[in-house]
C-alpha cells in the first residue's frame, strides 16, 4: 500500500526482511525472506553554515524502518488526532510568509509570549506571539484536551505551578537532506512539556536514551551489561507524518536525546501493516515546537538546542 499523499514516483516499496530492529516484531525480522539487502539512503552535500546537522558528502546508507507508533518512552504521545489540514495549511502558510518567504538562508526563528489571565479568569495562552500563533495554541488545547492524560495536557497549557508562564515558539524550516543533531532541549532553560507540529512534510525522528545502562559502568561483566541492554531498547525511530504532534514530557524530555537525520528520505512501516516497508521521499518541512521557559530564563540570547552534555 502506497503511503498517503505521496507522488507515484516518491515510493519504493518492500518488506523488511533481515534489517528491522524492534524485537517487538520478529515476525518481519527473520532471515528467510528474498531480499537481500537492506534499504539504504541517499544523503545530500552539506552547507557548513547551516544551523542543522548535516551530511558531508553524498553517500548511501543502511536505514532502519521507521515505526508510526509512539515507542514505549514514558512522557512522549503521538496522539491519533492531526492537525485539521485547513487549519495546518493556514498557519504553514502564514509562517512562510511572515518568517522565510524571501529571505534566503534563514531557516529558524524563535518567538516569545507569555500566558496571561484574560477578562473573564480564561488564558491568553501566549499572549506577545503572532495572533495566529496564540489561536492556534488555542486550537491545539482543544483537539488534544480528549486525547491526553489531563496531568499531561495541564502540563503542556497551564504549565506546572498554575501561575501566568512565559513561552516560547521555535519555528524550524528543513529542505529535504536537511535535519538537527541530537540533543535534549535545554535544561537550564526550559520548563518540562514541549509540543511539536509537523507541517509540509513528514520525517523520522530518532529518539535515543541519553544514558544507556550498557554505557553506564555497572561493575557486572560484558556478558551481564548486553543482558541488561536487551531488556530495554535505548533508541527508537518515529515517522512523524505531516501535521502530526508530537508531545515530550518527564522522561521522553529530561532523558532522551531526538533527532532528524539530514537525509532526502525516510523508510517508513506501512500505515496498514507494519511488517511492509515504503521510503517516503521528504519534502519542505516545518515544525513549531512550543516550549515553557523556566522562571528567569526568559532572557533571549543564547542558542536553544545544546548536546546533552
Ligand atoms: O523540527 C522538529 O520537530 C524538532 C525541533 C527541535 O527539536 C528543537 O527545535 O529543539
Ligand atoms: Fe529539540
Amino acid at each position: 500500500m502506497k503511503i498517503a499523499r505521496q507522488h507515484e514516483q516518491d515510493v519504493l516499496q518492500g518488506r523488511p526482511d533481515n534489517m528491522v530492529l524492534d524485537p517487538t516484531k520478529e515476525s518481519c525480522s527473520s532471515a528467510h525472506g528474498t531480499q537481500t539487502s537492506p534499504p539504504s539512503i541517499a544523503m545530500e552535500e552539506s552547507d557548513d553554515d547551516s544551523l542543522f546537522d548535516e551530511p558531508r558528502e553524498s553517500r548511501h546508507i543502511p536505514v532502519t524502518v521507521a515505526r508510526r507508533r509512539a515507542p514505549p518512552i514514558p512522557g512522549l504521545f503521538v496522539p491519533d488526532v492531526h492537525v485539521p489540514s485547513g487549519l495546518a495549511d493556514e498557519v504553514f502558510q502564514k509562517c512562510m510568509d511572515m518568517y522565510f518567504n524571501g529571505r534566503a538562508g534563514v531557516n529558524q526563528v524563535m518567538l516569545f509570549g507569555r500566558s496571561v489571565p484574560e477578562l473573564g479568569g480564561e488564558l491568553i495562552l501566549g499572549h506577545g506571539l503572532p495572533a495566529f500563533l496564540i489561536s492556534f495554541l488555542h486550537e491545539l488545547r482543544e483537539l488534544l484536551r480528549p486525547v491526553l492524560p489531563s496531568h499531561v495536557h495541564a502540563l503542556l497549557f497551564v504549565g506546572k505551578d498554575n501561575i501566568p508562564r512565559a513561552r516560547q515558539a521555535i519555528i524550524n524550516l528543513y529542505d529535504p537532506g536537511e535535519g538537527i543533531s541530537p540533543h535534549v532541549d535545554l535544561l537550564k532553560r526550559f520548563d518540562d512539556g514541549i509540543l511539536g507540529i509537523s507541517f509540509g512534510s513528514g520525517c523520522v525522528m530518532s529518539f535515543e536514551k541519553a544514558v544507556t545502562e550498557a554505557k553506564e559502568d555497572t561493575g557486572l561483566g560484558a556478558e551481564h551489561r548486553d543482558m541488561d541492554a536487551h531488556k530495554a531498547r535505548n533508541q527508537w525511530d518515529l515517522y512523524l507524518p505531516e501535521r502530526s504532534i508530537l508531545v515530550l514530557s518527564e522522561e521522553s524530555r529530561y532523558r532522551w536525546t531526538h533527532a532528524i537525520e539530514g537525509r532526502l528520505s525516510d523508510v517508513v512501516e506501512n500505515e496498514n501493516d507494519s511488517s511492509e516497508w515504503s521510503t517516503v521521499m521528504r519534502r519542505t518541512r516545518l515544525s513549531i515546537t512550543y516550549r515553557w521557559l523556566l522562571p528567569g530564563a526568559d532572557i533571549v540570547g543564547t542558542p536553544d538546542q545544546s548536546s546533552v552534555a
